[in-house]
Protein backbone atom coordinates (compact mmCIF):
# COMPACT_ATOMS: atom_id res chain seq x y z
CA UNK A 1 0.00 0.00 0.00
CA UNK A 2 1.26 3.14 -1.07
CA UNK A 3 0.65 4.24 3.22
CA UNK A 4 4.00 2.48 3.55
CA UNK A 5 5.72 4.54 1.11
CA UNK A 6 4.43 8.02 2.74
CA UNK A 7 5.93 6.17 6.07
CA UNK A 8 9.21 5.87 3.98
CA UNK A 9 8.81 9.53 2.75
CA UNK A 10 8.41 10.67 6.49
CA UNK A 11 11.41 8.43 7.96
CA UNK A 12 14.00 9.67 5.49
CA UNK A 13 12.76 13.24 5.86
CA UNK A 14 13.93 12.39 9.43
CA UNK A 15 16.92 11.03 8.64
CA UNK A 16 18.27 13.44 6.27
CA UNK A 17 17.67 16.11 9.21
CA UNK A 18 19.48 14.13 11.85
CA UNK A 19 22.43 14.09 8.98
CA UNK A 20 22.65 17.89 9.40
CA UNK A 21 25.57 18.98 11.43
CA UNK A 22 23.55 20.96 13.57
CA UNK A 23 19.79 20.81 13.88
CA UNK A 24 18.33 24.78 13.19
CA UNK A 25 15.55 26.14 11.82
CA UNK A 26 16.18 25.52 8.53
CA UNK A 27 17.26 22.08 8.92
CA UNK A 28 13.98 21.78 10.96
CA UNK A 29 11.86 23.37 8.41
CA UNK A 30 13.46 21.29 5.25
CA UNK A 31 12.24 18.34 7.34
CA UNK A 32 9.00 19.30 7.81
CA UNK A 33 8.33 20.77 4.27
CA UNK A 34 9.73 17.34 3.14
CA UNK A 35 6.54 15.81 5.37
CA UNK A 36 4.05 18.14 4.49
CA UNK A 37 4.62 16.80 0.91
CA UNK A 38 4.79 13.46 1.50
CA UNK A 39 1.60 13.90 3.45
CA UNK A 40 -0.45 15.92 0.45
CA UNK A 41 0.86 13.81 -1.64
CA UNK A 42 -0.65 10.70 0.24
CA UNK A 43 -4.15 12.78 -0.11
CA UNK A 44 -4.24 14.33 2.88
CA UNK A 45 -6.64 17.27 3.76
CA UNK A 46 -4.42 20.06 3.18
CA UNK A 47 -5.55 21.66 6.26
CA UNK A 48 -4.64 18.73 8.39
CA UNK A 49 -1.43 18.89 7.05
CA UNK A 50 -0.78 22.67 7.93
CA UNK A 51 -2.42 22.15 11.26
CA UNK A 52 0.24 19.51 11.74
CA UNK A 53 2.79 21.30 10.45
CA UNK A 54 2.42 24.39 12.84
CA UNK A 55 2.31 21.84 16.08
CA UNK A 56 5.02 20.57 15.22
CA UNK A 57 6.62 23.93 15.49
CA UNK A 58 5.51 24.89 18.25
CA UNK A 59 5.99 21.64 20.43
CA UNK A 60 9.83 21.93 19.21
CA UNK A 61 10.75 25.08 19.83
CA UNK A 62 15.01 25.08 19.38
CA UNK A 63 15.71 28.15 20.96
CA UNK A 64 14.47 26.57 24.14
CA UNK A 65 16.33 23.30 23.54
CA UNK A 66 19.64 23.01 25.41
CA UNK A 67 22.54 21.98 23.71
CA UNK A 68 22.50 18.29 25.38
CA UNK A 69 18.88 17.89 24.11
CA UNK A 70 19.11 14.71 21.85
CA UNK A 71 16.76 17.14 19.09
CA UNK A 72 16.49 14.89 16.45
CA UNK A 73 14.69 12.54 19.47
CA UNK A 74 12.06 14.93 20.23
CA UNK A 75 11.63 16.15 16.78
CA UNK A 76 10.57 12.33 15.75
CA UNK A 77 8.87 12.34 18.73
CA UNK A 78 6.40 15.38 18.17
CA UNK A 79 5.89 14.07 14.48
CA UNK A 80 4.73 10.77 15.82
CA UNK A 81 2.60 12.65 18.37
CA UNK A 82 1.21 15.03 15.72
CA UNK A 83 0.15 11.69 13.47
CA UNK A 84 -1.41 9.75 16.33
CA UNK A 85 -4.11 12.77 17.17
CA UNK A 86 -4.74 12.88 13.19
CA UNK A 87 -5.89 9.01 13.41
CA UNK A 88 -7.21 9.19 17.03
CA UNK A 89 -10.42 11.41 17.72
CA UNK A 90 -9.71 11.21 21.45
CA UNK A 91 -12.89 9.10 22.09
CA UNK A 92 -13.00 5.32 21.92
CA UNK A 93 -15.64 3.88 19.74
CA UNK A 94 -18.72 1.74 21.25
CA UNK A 95 -17.14 -1.68 21.64
CA UNK A 96 -19.79 -3.95 21.43
CA UNK A 97 -20.46 -6.48 24.59
CA UNK A 98 -20.34 -10.40 24.13
CA UNK A 99 -23.50 -12.03 25.20
CA UNK A 100 -25.21 -8.99 24.96
CA UNK A 101 -27.55 -7.59 22.15
CA UNK A 102 -25.53 -5.37 19.72
CA UNK A 103 -26.80 -3.94 16.90
CA UNK A 104 -24.10 -2.58 14.44
CA UNK A 105 -25.22 -1.09 11.08
CA UNK A 106 -22.75 -0.50 8.22
CA UNK A 107 -23.17 2.65 5.94
CA UNK A 108 -20.80 3.71 2.69
CA UNK A 109 -21.19 4.24 -0.86
CA UNK A 110 -21.87 1.74 -3.13
CA UNK A 111 -18.58 -0.64 -4.21
CA UNK A 112 -16.84 0.85 -0.57
CA UNK A 113 -16.81 -3.05 0.22
CA UNK A 114 -19.83 -3.13 2.64
CA UNK A 115 -21.27 -5.59 2.48
CA UNK A 116 -17.70 -7.93 2.36
CA UNK A 117 -16.71 -5.95 5.18
CA UNK A 118 -19.99 -6.80 7.38
CA UNK A 119 -19.04 -10.21 6.57
CA UNK A 120 -15.43 -10.10 7.86
CA UNK A 121 -16.70 -8.23 10.76
CA UNK A 122 -19.46 -10.75 11.63
CA UNK A 123 -16.51 -13.65 10.94
CA UNK A 124 -13.81 -11.56 12.91
CA UNK A 125 -16.13 -11.95 16.30
CA UNK A 126 -17.49 -15.38 15.53
CA UNK A 127 -14.02 -16.73 15.77
CA UNK A 128 -14.16 -15.15 18.95
CA UNK A 129 -16.92 -16.55 20.17
CA UNK A 130 -19.35 -13.68 19.39
CA UNK A 131 -22.57 -14.97 17.72
CA UNK A 132 -23.12 -12.65 15.08
CA UNK A 133 -25.86 -12.11 12.32
CA UNK A 134 -26.22 -10.34 8.68
CA UNK A 135 -29.00 -8.49 7.96
CA UNK A 136 -29.67 -7.75 4.48
CA UNK A 137 -31.20 -4.26 4.26
CA UNK A 138 -29.83 -3.15 0.57
CA UNK A 139 -33.06 -3.34 -1.33
CA UNK A 140 -31.25 -1.01 -3.91
CA UNK A 141 -28.88 -3.10 -6.05
CA UNK A 142 -29.88 -6.35 -7.74
CA UNK A 143 -27.69 -9.30 -6.08
CA UNK A 144 -27.00 -7.67 -3.05
CA UNK A 145 -28.83 -10.08 -1.08
CA UNK A 146 -27.08 -12.96 -3.05
CA UNK A 147 -23.78 -11.36 -1.90
CA UNK A 148 -24.63 -11.18 1.71
CA UNK A 149 -26.54 -15.07 1.57
CA UNK A 150 -23.19 -16.25 -0.45
CA UNK A 151 -20.56 -14.61 2.11
CA UNK A 152 -22.63 -15.60 5.26
CA UNK A 153 -23.12 -19.37 4.15
CA UNK A 154 -19.26 -19.32 3.80
CA UNK A 155 -18.71 -18.14 7.06
CA UNK A 156 -21.74 -20.19 8.60
CA UNK A 157 -23.27 -16.80 9.94
CA UNK A 158 -27.02 -16.90 9.96
CA UNK A 159 -28.88 -14.01 7.94
CA UNK A 160 -31.80 -12.43 6.81
CA UNK A 161 -33.40 -10.71 3.61
CA UNK A 162 -35.65 -11.05 0.87
CA UNK A 163 -36.12 -11.01 -2.50
CA UNK A 164 -39.30 -9.84 -2.91
CA UNK A 165 -39.68 -6.90 0.11
CA UNK A 166 -38.49 -3.85 -1.14
CA UNK A 167 -38.44 -1.86 2.05
CA UNK A 168 -35.57 -1.89 3.21
CA UNK A 169 -36.60 -0.21 6.58
CA UNK A 170 -39.31 -3.28 7.05
CA UNK A 171 -36.61 -5.77 6.44
CA UNK A 172 -33.79 -4.53 8.84
CA UNK A 173 -36.79 -4.43 11.56
CA UNK A 174 -37.92 -7.62 11.05
CA UNK A 175 -33.75 -9.01 10.71
CA UNK A 176 -33.16 -6.89 13.79
CA UNK A 177 -35.83 -8.36 15.87
CA UNK A 178 -35.41 -12.25 14.96
CA UNK A 179 -31.85 -12.52 15.81
CA UNK A 180 -32.94 -10.73 19.05
CA UNK A 181 -35.39 -13.59 19.17
CA UNK A 182 -32.29 -15.59 18.60
CA UNK A 183 -29.99 -14.37 21.57
CA UNK A 184 -27.83 -12.87 18.53
CA UNK A 185 -25.74 -10.55 20.48
CA UNK A 186 -23.94 -9.16 17.45
CA UNK A 187 -26.90 -7.95 14.80
CA UNK A 188 -24.91 -6.01 11.77
CA UNK A 189 -27.22 -4.61 9.45
CA UNK A 190 -25.76 -3.82 5.77
CA UNK A 191 -27.44 -0.68 4.13
CA UNK A 192 -27.65 -0.25 0.47
CA UNK A 193 -25.05 2.59 -1.16
CA UNK A 194 -25.26 4.39 -4.67
CA UNK A 195 -22.76 5.20 -6.58
CA UNK A 196 -22.56 9.08 -5.10
CA UNK A 197 -23.85 11.10 -2.26
CA UNK A 198 -27.31 11.36 -2.86
CA UNK A 199 -30.43 12.87 -0.66
CA UNK A 200 -32.16 9.06 -1.61
CA UNK A 201 -29.47 7.63 0.15
CA UNK A 202 -29.00 9.71 3.49
CA UNK A 203 -32.77 9.66 3.62
CA UNK A 204 -33.05 5.62 3.82
CA UNK A 205 -29.49 5.29 5.82
CA UNK A 206 -31.50 7.67 8.50
CA UNK A 207 -34.78 5.66 8.48
CA UNK A 208 -33.35 2.71 9.04
CA UNK A 209 -31.27 3.97 11.91
CA UNK A 210 -33.92 5.27 13.32
CA UNK A 211 -35.89 1.96 13.07
CA UNK A 212 -33.54 -0.37 14.39
CA UNK A 213 -31.51 2.10 16.75
CA UNK A 214 -28.15 0.83 16.12
CA UNK A 215 -25.70 1.17 19.20
CA UNK A 216 -22.60 1.93 16.43
CA UNK A 217 -23.19 3.14 12.76
CA UNK A 218 -19.89 1.99 11.35
CA UNK A 219 -18.85 4.35 8.05
CA UNK A 220 -17.08 2.09 5.48
CA UNK A 221 -14.72 4.19 3.22
CA UNK A 222 -12.65 2.89 0.13
CA UNK A 223 -9.25 3.88 0.48
CA UNK A 224 -8.63 5.18 -2.84
CA UNK A 225 -10.87 7.72 -2.97
CA UNK A 226 -8.05 10.32 -2.47
CA UNK A 227 -9.12 13.82 -1.31
CA UNK A 228 -12.28 13.27 -1.81
CA UNK A 229 -12.31 11.30 1.69
CA UNK A 230 -13.17 14.51 4.16
CA UNK A 231 -16.05 15.38 2.34
CA UNK A 232 -17.62 12.05 1.43
CA UNK A 233 -16.93 11.52 5.50
CA UNK A 234 -18.40 14.47 6.68
CA UNK A 235 -21.37 13.91 4.63
CA UNK A 236 -22.30 10.67 5.87
CA UNK A 237 -21.66 12.19 9.37
CA UNK A 238 -24.21 14.46 9.42
CA UNK A 239 -26.71 12.40 8.51
CA UNK A 240 -26.09 9.24 10.83
CA UNK A 241 -24.49 8.72 13.81
CA UNK A 242 -20.93 7.59 12.54
CA UNK A 243 -19.24 6.39 15.48
CA UNK A 244 -16.57 3.97 13.57
CA UNK A 245 -14.66 3.85 10.34
CA UNK A 246 -13.46 1.00 8.70
CA UNK A 247 -11.03 1.90 5.69
CA UNK A 248 -10.94 -0.97 2.98
CA UNK A 249 -9.08 -1.73 0.05
CA UNK A 250 -5.77 -0.71 1.47
CA UNK A 251 -3.89 -3.69 -0.14
CA UNK A 252 -4.52 -1.53 -3.43
CA UNK A 253 -2.73 1.21 -4.79
CA UNK A 254 -4.80 3.63 -2.84
CA UNK A 255 -2.49 6.47 -1.41
CA UNK A 256 -4.65 6.05 1.84
CA UNK A 257 -4.25 8.91 3.67
CA UNK A 258 -7.47 9.73 2.84
CA UNK A 259 -8.22 7.22 6.20
CA UNK A 260 -6.58 10.20 8.56
CA UNK A 261 -8.94 12.56 6.45
CA UNK A 262 -11.88 10.25 7.32
CA UNK A 263 -11.71 10.72 10.73
CA UNK A 264 -10.74 14.14 11.61
CA UNK A 265 -13.95 14.27 9.38
CA UNK A 266 -15.86 11.77 11.56
CA UNK A 267 -14.23 12.74 14.60
CA UNK A 268 -14.51 8.99 14.79
CA UNK A 269 -11.82 6.24 14.90
CA UNK A 270 -10.70 3.90 12.46
CA UNK A 271 -11.10 0.14 14.01
CA UNK A 272 -10.64 -1.75 11.53
CA UNK A 273 -8.84 -1.91 7.98
CA UNK A 274 -9.43 -4.06 4.97
CA UNK A 275 -6.62 -5.67 3.16
CA UNK A 276 -7.87 -7.98 0.72
CA UNK A 277 -10.85 -9.62 -0.81
CA UNK A 278 -10.60 -12.86 1.69
CA UNK A 279 -12.95 -13.03 4.54
CA UNK A 280 -9.84 -12.87 7.19
CA UNK A 281 -8.46 -9.83 5.31
CA UNK A 282 -9.63 -7.57 7.78
CA UNK A 283 -7.09 -6.18 10.37
CA UNK A 284 -7.42 -4.73 13.74
CA UNK A 285 -6.63 -1.05 13.73
CA UNK A 286 -4.77 0.72 16.50
CA UNK A 287 -3.22 3.96 15.97
CA UNK A 288 0.12 3.90 18.27
CA UNK A 289 1.42 0.61 16.91
CA UNK A 290 -0.01 1.85 13.57
CA UNK A 291 1.68 4.79 13.39
CA UNK A 292 5.16 3.54 14.91
CA UNK A 293 4.94 1.49 11.87
CA UNK A 294 4.48 3.71 9.51
CA UNK A 295 8.06 5.55 10.57
CA UNK A 296 9.67 2.51 11.09
CA UNK A 297 9.82 2.46 14.96
CA UNK A 298 8.43 -0.89 15.08
CA UNK A 299 5.94 -2.69 16.79
CA UNK A 300 7.06 -5.44 18.67
CA UNK A 301 3.83 -6.87 20.42
CA UNK A 302 2.05 -6.69 17.08
CA UNK A 303 4.96 -8.57 15.69
CA UNK A 304 5.41 -11.26 18.41
CA UNK A 305 1.31 -11.41 18.02
CA UNK A 306 1.75 -12.20 13.92
CA UNK A 307 4.78 -14.63 14.94
CA UNK A 308 2.45 -16.78 17.11
CA UNK A 309 -0.19 -17.17 14.82
CA UNK A 310 1.75 -18.37 11.92
CA UNK A 311 4.89 -20.76 13.17
CA UNK A 312 4.06 -24.46 13.00
CA UNK A 313 4.54 -25.90 16.80
CA UNK A 314 5.85 -28.88 15.55
CA UNK A 315 8.71 -27.73 13.96
CA UNK A 316 9.73 -25.76 16.89
CA UNK A 317 12.09 -28.48 19.18
CA UNK A 318 14.12 -29.52 16.17
CA UNK A 319 15.60 -26.25 15.47
CA UNK A 320 15.74 -25.29 19.07
CA UNK A 321 17.81 -27.88 19.79
CA UNK A 322 20.37 -27.10 16.51
CA UNK A 323 20.01 -23.72 17.61
CA UNK A 324 20.88 -24.25 21.15
CA UNK A 325 23.86 -26.57 20.02
CA UNK A 326 25.26 -23.46 18.05
CA UNK A 327 24.72 -25.69 14.99
CA UNK A 328 23.11 -23.55 11.93
CA UNK A 329 23.98 -25.33 9.52
CA UNK A 330 22.61 -24.46 5.26
CA UNK A 331 20.26 -27.60 5.72
CA UNK A 332 18.75 -25.15 8.59
CA UNK A 333 19.06 -22.21 6.29
CA UNK A 334 16.80 -23.83 4.08
CA UNK A 335 14.23 -25.11 6.08
CA UNK A 336 13.66 -22.20 7.65
CA UNK A 337 13.80 -20.07 4.43
CA UNK A 338 10.96 -22.51 2.98
CA UNK A 339 9.00 -22.06 6.94
CA UNK A 340 9.26 -18.01 5.38
CA UNK A 341 7.41 -18.66 2.13
CA UNK A 342 4.74 -20.41 4.20
CA UNK A 343 4.12 -17.81 6.13
CA UNK A 344 2.54 -15.85 3.28
CA UNK A 345 2.72 -12.72 1.23
CA UNK A 346 6.69 -12.76 1.86
CA UNK A 347 7.53 -9.72 -0.25
CA UNK A 348 5.47 -8.18 3.12
CA UNK A 349 7.76 -10.41 5.31
CA UNK A 350 11.03 -9.23 4.58
CA UNK A 351 12.69 -7.68 2.40
CA UNK A 352 12.57 -10.39 -0.32
CA UNK A 353 15.63 -13.10 -0.73
CA UNK A 354 17.24 -10.97 -3.88
CA UNK A 355 18.26 -8.43 -1.60
CA UNK A 356 19.25 -10.43 0.90
CA UNK A 357 20.97 -12.55 -1.02
CA UNK A 358 22.92 -9.29 -2.36
CA UNK A 359 24.84 -8.77 0.58
CA UNK A 360 22.90 -6.97 3.58
CA UNK A 361 22.58 -7.92 6.44
CA UNK A 362 19.18 -8.19 6.70
CA UNK A 363 19.06 -12.44 6.60
CA UNK A 364 20.61 -12.19 9.88
CA UNK A 365 17.11 -10.00 11.05
CA UNK A 366 15.41 -12.91 9.28
CA UNK A 367 17.26 -15.82 11.36
CA UNK A 368 16.65 -13.58 14.32
CA UNK A 369 12.99 -13.46 13.70
CA UNK A 370 12.90 -17.07 13.36
CA UNK A 371 14.60 -17.67 16.30
CA UNK A 372 11.83 -15.70 17.96
CA UNK A 373 9.59 -17.53 16.24
CA UNK A 374 10.39 -21.22 17.35
CA UNK A 375 11.09 -20.19 20.64
CA UNK A 376 7.48 -19.47 20.76
CA UNK A 377 5.38 -22.39 22.40
CA UNK A 378 2.27 -21.20 22.24
CA UNK A 379 -1.04 -22.71 20.52
CA UNK A 380 -0.96 -22.34 17.42
CA UNK A 381 -5.31 -21.64 16.88
CA UNK A 382 -5.63 -24.30 14.51
CA UNK A 383 -8.02 -22.68 12.70
CA UNK A 384 -5.61 -19.78 11.75
CA UNK A 385 -3.19 -21.52 11.15
CA UNK A 386 -5.17 -22.60 8.04
CA UNK A 387 -4.79 -19.11 6.66
CA UNK A 388 -2.67 -17.25 5.05
CA UNK A 389 -0.35 -15.57 6.99
CA UNK A 390 1.95 -12.78 6.73
CA UNK A 391 4.01 -10.67 9.60
CA UNK A 392 4.69 -7.44 8.55
CA UNK A 393 8.08 -6.81 8.87
CA UNK A 394 7.82 -3.19 9.10
CA UNK A 395 6.38 -3.65 13.14
CA UNK A 396 10.64 -4.70 13.58
CA UNK A 397 12.01 -1.60 14.91
CA UNK A 398 14.14 0.57 12.03
CA UNK A 399 12.11 -1.24 9.23
CA UNK A 400 9.56 0.72 7.02
CA UNK A 401 7.16 -1.58 4.94
CA UNK A 402 8.49 0.49 1.93
CA UNK A 403 11.67 -1.22 2.16
CA UNK A 404 10.42 -4.57 0.70
CA UNK A 405 10.01 -5.38 -2.80
CA UNK A 406 7.92 -8.31 -3.62
CA UNK A 407 8.72 -10.95 -6.71
CA UNK A 408 12.24 -11.98 -5.80
CA UNK A 409 11.45 -14.94 -3.48
CA UNK A 410 11.32 -17.51 -5.99
CA UNK A 411 14.95 -16.31 -6.80
CA UNK A 412 16.30 -16.48 -3.47
CA UNK A 413 14.50 -20.14 -2.50
CA UNK A 414 16.76 -21.46 -5.69
CA UNK A 415 19.97 -20.02 -4.99
CA UNK A 416 19.60 -21.51 -1.23
CA UNK A 417 18.63 -24.80 -2.76
CA UNK A 418 21.89 -25.06 -4.40
CA UNK A 419 23.57 -25.07 -1.16
CA UNK A 420 21.03 -27.18 0.50
CA UNK A 421 23.15 -30.52 0.37
CA UNK A 422 26.34 -29.65 1.04
CA UNK A 423 28.88 -29.60 3.93
CA UNK A 424 30.51 -25.79 4.79
CA UNK A 425 33.38 -27.15 5.55
CA UNK A 426 34.14 -28.79 1.82
CA UNK A 427 32.93 -25.88 0.19
CA UNK A 428 35.82 -24.77 -1.72
CA UNK A 429 36.41 -22.94 -4.70
CA UNK A 430 35.93 -25.57 -7.35
CA UNK A 431 32.81 -26.98 -5.70
CA UNK A 432 31.54 -23.77 -5.67
CA UNK A 433 31.55 -23.21 -9.50
CA UNK A 434 30.15 -27.06 -9.52
CA UNK A 435 26.89 -25.97 -7.90
CA UNK A 436 26.84 -22.49 -9.88
CA UNK A 437 27.42 -24.88 -12.85
CA UNK A 438 24.95 -27.17 -11.73
CA UNK A 439 21.95 -24.61 -10.54
CA UNK A 440 22.80 -22.48 -14.22
CA UNK A 441 23.71 -19.71 -11.64
CA UNK A 442 27.18 -17.18 -11.45
CA UNK A 443 29.37 -18.06 -9.54
CA UNK A 444 29.64 -15.03 -7.62
CA UNK A 445 25.84 -15.63 -6.49
CA UNK A 446 26.90 -18.74 -5.05
CA UNK A 447 29.98 -17.50 -3.12
CA UNK A 448 28.05 -14.22 -2.13
CA UNK A 449 25.28 -17.00 -0.77
CA UNK A 450 27.91 -18.34 1.21
CA UNK A 451 29.75 -15.71 2.46
CA UNK A 452 26.19 -14.72 3.96
CA UNK A 453 25.67 -18.05 5.68
CA UNK A 454 29.15 -17.68 7.42
CA UNK A 455 28.20 -14.77 9.13
CA UNK A 456 24.59 -15.56 10.15
CA UNK A 457 25.74 -19.02 11.15
CA UNK A 458 28.78 -16.93 13.31
CA UNK A 459 26.44 -14.12 14.60
CA UNK A 460 24.12 -17.51 15.79
CA UNK A 461 26.54 -18.71 18.27
CA UNK A 462 26.50 -15.95 20.04
CA UNK A 463 22.83 -17.59 20.56
CA UNK A 464 23.85 -20.23 21.91
CA UNK A 465 23.49 -18.95 25.43
CA UNK A 466 20.18 -18.20 24.75
CA UNK A 467 19.03 -21.70 23.14
CA UNK A 468 20.28 -23.34 25.84
CA UNK A 469 18.02 -21.76 28.62
CA UNK A 470 14.94 -21.45 26.62
CA UNK A 471 15.49 -25.20 26.01
CA UNK A 472 15.67 -26.32 29.72
CA UNK A 473 12.83 -24.87 29.80
CA UNK A 474 13.84 -21.85 32.19
CA UNK A 475 12.08 -19.15 30.50
CA UNK A 476 11.29 -17.09 33.78
CA UNK A 477 14.92 -16.86 34.64
CA UNK A 478 15.80 -16.08 30.47
CA UNK A 479 13.70 -12.94 30.99
CA UNK A 480 14.51 -11.71 34.66
CA UNK A 481 18.11 -12.59 34.24
CA UNK A 482 18.92 -11.15 31.17
CA UNK A 483 19.60 -7.57 30.89
CA UNK A 484 19.86 -5.23 28.23
CA UNK A 485 23.60 -5.83 28.01
CA UNK A 486 23.34 -9.87 27.80
CA UNK A 487 21.02 -9.53 24.99
CA UNK A 488 23.08 -7.09 22.76
CA UNK A 489 25.58 -9.27 23.27
CA UNK A 490 23.34 -12.11 21.86
CA UNK A 491 21.68 -9.90 18.80
CA UNK A 492 23.21 -10.05 15.58
CA UNK A 493 24.95 -6.84 15.27
CA UNK A 494 22.96 -5.77 12.27
CA UNK A 495 20.04 -6.16 14.26
CA UNK A 496 21.11 -4.22 17.87
CA UNK A 497 22.11 -1.07 15.10
CA UNK A 498 17.51 -1.55 14.28
CA UNK A 499 16.87 -1.48 17.68
CA UNK A 500 19.15 2.07 17.96
CA UNK A 501 21.63 0.71 19.85
CA UNK A 502 22.02 -0.32 23.59
CA UNK A 503 20.48 2.85 24.17
CA UNK A 504 17.34 1.60 22.03
CA UNK A 505 17.14 -1.95 23.10
CA UNK A 506 17.35 -0.59 26.86
CA UNK A 507 14.20 1.42 25.86
CA UNK A 508 12.37 -1.86 24.12
CA UNK A 509 13.05 -3.64 26.94
CA UNK A 510 11.55 -0.90 29.34
CA UNK A 511 8.75 -0.83 27.40
CA UNK A 512 7.82 -4.14 27.36
CA UNK A 513 7.91 -4.35 30.88
CA UNK A 514 11.36 -6.91 30.74
CA UNK A 515 8.83 -9.74 32.64
CA UNK A 516 5.57 -11.14 31.18
CA UNK A 517 6.02 -9.89 28.00
CA UNK A 518 10.12 -10.76 27.64
CA UNK A 519 8.61 -14.15 28.73
CA UNK A 520 6.07 -14.54 25.69
CA UNK A 521 8.81 -13.67 23.82
CA UNK A 522 11.01 -16.02 24.11
CA UNK A 523 7.98 -18.70 24.67
CA UNK A 524 7.31 -18.66 28.53
CA UNK A 525 4.12 -16.49 28.32
CA UNK A 526 1.31 -17.75 29.59
CA UNK A 527 -0.16 -21.08 28.29
N1 LIG B 1 -8.72 -5.71 -2.61
C1 LIG B 1 -9.75 -5.54 -1.80
N2 LIG B 1 -10.98 -5.63 -2.29
C2 LIG B 1 -12.02 -5.45 -1.45
C3 LIG B 1 -11.82 -5.14 -0.08
N3 LIG B 1 -13.05 -5.01 0.49
C4 LIG B 1 -13.95 -5.21 -0.49
N4 LIG B 1 -13.35 -5.48 -1.66
C5 LIG B 1 -13.94 -5.73 -2.99
O1 LIG B 1 -14.63 -4.56 -3.41
C6 LIG B 1 -15.72 -4.89 -4.23
C7 LIG B 1 -16.98 -4.19 -3.72
O2 LIG B 1 -17.30 -4.76 -2.47
P1 LIG B 1 -18.82 -4.89 -1.95
O3 LIG B 1 -18.73 -5.51 -0.61
O4 LIG B 1 -19.66 -5.56 -2.97
O5 LIG B 1 -19.19 -3.38 -1.89
P2 LIG B 1 -20.50 -2.68 -1.29
O6 LIG B 1 -20.04 -1.40 -0.73
O7 LIG B 1 -21.23 -3.62 -0.41
O8 LIG B 1 -21.35 -2.37 -2.55
P3 LIG B 1 -22.94 -2.09 -2.52
O9 LIG B 1 -23.56 -3.27 -1.89
O10 LIG B 1 -23.22 -2.00 -3.96
O11 LIG B 1 -23.15 -0.84 -1.80
C8 LIG B 1 -15.81 -6.40 -4.20
O12 LIG B 1 -15.23 -6.93 -5.36
C9 LIG B 1 -14.99 -6.79 -2.97
O13 LIG B 1 -14.43 -8.09 -3.10
C10 LIG B 1 -10.48 -5.03 0.42
O14 LIG B 1 -10.19 -4.74 1.59
N5 LIG B 1 -9.49 -5.22 -0.49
Amino acid sequence: MVLAQLGGSISRAIQQMSNATVIDEKALNDCLNEITRALLQSDVQFKLVRDMQTNIKKIVNLDDLAAGHNKRKIIQQAIFNELCKMLDPGKPSFAPKKGKTNVVMFVGLQGSGKTTTCTKYAYYHQKKGWKPALVCADTFRAGAFDQLKQNATKAKIPFYGSYTESDPVKIAVEGVERFKDENCDLIIVDTSGRHKQEASLFEEMRQVSEATRPDLVIFVMDSSIGQAAFDQAQAFKQSVAVGAVIITKMDGHAKGGGALSAVAATKSPVIFIGTGEHMDEFEVFDVKPFVSRLLGMGDLSGFMDKIKEVVPMDQQPELLQKLSEGNFTLRVMYEQFQNLLKMGPIGQVFFGCGNMIRGGHEMEQVFYCLFLCNHSNNALDQEDGDDKKSVVFSMLPGFSADLMPKGHEKEGQAKIKQLDNSNPKLMNESRMMRIARGSGRPVREVMELFEEYKRIAKAWSNMKGLGKMAKKGDMSSLSRNMNAQQMSKALPPQMLKQFGGMGGLQNLMKQMGSGKDMMGMFGGGDK
